[in-house]
């Protein structure tokens, strides 16, 4: 899948069941409509949306499962159980958080890359900082992506997304380097592959229509 991806646009279609657009079928035209409009990858989350994706547009997935752990913060297939349910979809690539925070269960990262790797599927690793994606490359993961800036308490809180870090991975690191996390407008787009980005992921900026709106409204209500 790395290879299809190269410089290229990923749009991240989800919406949890606390978002107005949670449906398989919603998220399924969702993916289409990124497709017609140039998307080559689609970033799913949950077996049932990614099936309709993978349906609807025959796309290339990366696949995730969002689920919350009583002894952990970490909520992006987060544990074995998910990972399995993920290689029954066929998806090409899993993400996984691979922040430096306690996992649910005491299960290691180690355990679940190598699980997804024994598959030939690829791993994307979701980190919040430098030293993250050091880490993950060292346990093998296939990219890295910079999904968790700003939403760990020890991350950069930035507004967009964080250029320098891209820039740093980008030069440091010897695996592709996603950038992934508030891209919310072209110039954005742009500017993260000009700091060096193998591939770009798009989710709320184009998929999620009640924090689009938002910011319009924002604007008229100040
Ligand atoms: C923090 C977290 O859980 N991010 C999730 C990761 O799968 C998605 O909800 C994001 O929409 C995706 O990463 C794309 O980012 P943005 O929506 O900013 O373009």
């Amino acid at each position: 899948m790395l290879a299809q991806i190269k410089g290229k646009l990923l749009v991240s279609c989800q919406a949890l069941p606390n978002e107005p657009l949670h449906s398989p079928f919603i998220m399924g035209r969702m993916a289409k409509a990124a497709q017609e409009g140039g998307a080559v990858a689609i970033r799913a989350q949950g077996v049932a949306d990614i099936q309709e994706i993978k349906k609807i547009t025959g796309l290339p997935v990366i696949g995730l499962i969002k689920r919350n752990y009583a002894d952990s913060a970490i909520y992006i297939t987060p544990t074995i159980r998910e990972v399995d349910e993920l290689l029954a979809t066929g998806c090409e690539m899993i993400a996984l958080d691979m922040t430096n925070r306690k996992r649910p269960n005491g299960e290691s990262m180690q355990s679940l890359v190598a699980r997804i790797k024994k598959q030939k599927v690829e791993v994307l690793a979701d980190i919040s900082t430098y030293e993250e994606a050091v880490q993950a490359v060292q346990y093998g993961v296939d990219a890295v992506s910079t999904t968790m800036v700003g939403y760990t308490d020890y991350s950069n809180l930035s507004i967009g997304p964080d250029f320098a870090l891209i820039e740093k991975l980008a030069a440091d690191l010897t695996i592709p380097v996603l950038a992934e996390g508030k891209i919310n407008t072209p110039e954005d787009l742009a500017h993260v592959f000009a700091a060096g980005a193998y591939a770009a992921i798009v989710g709320s900026a184009i998929t999620r229509p009640q924090l689009i709106t938002k910011k319009f409204a924002a604007v008229i209500q100040n």
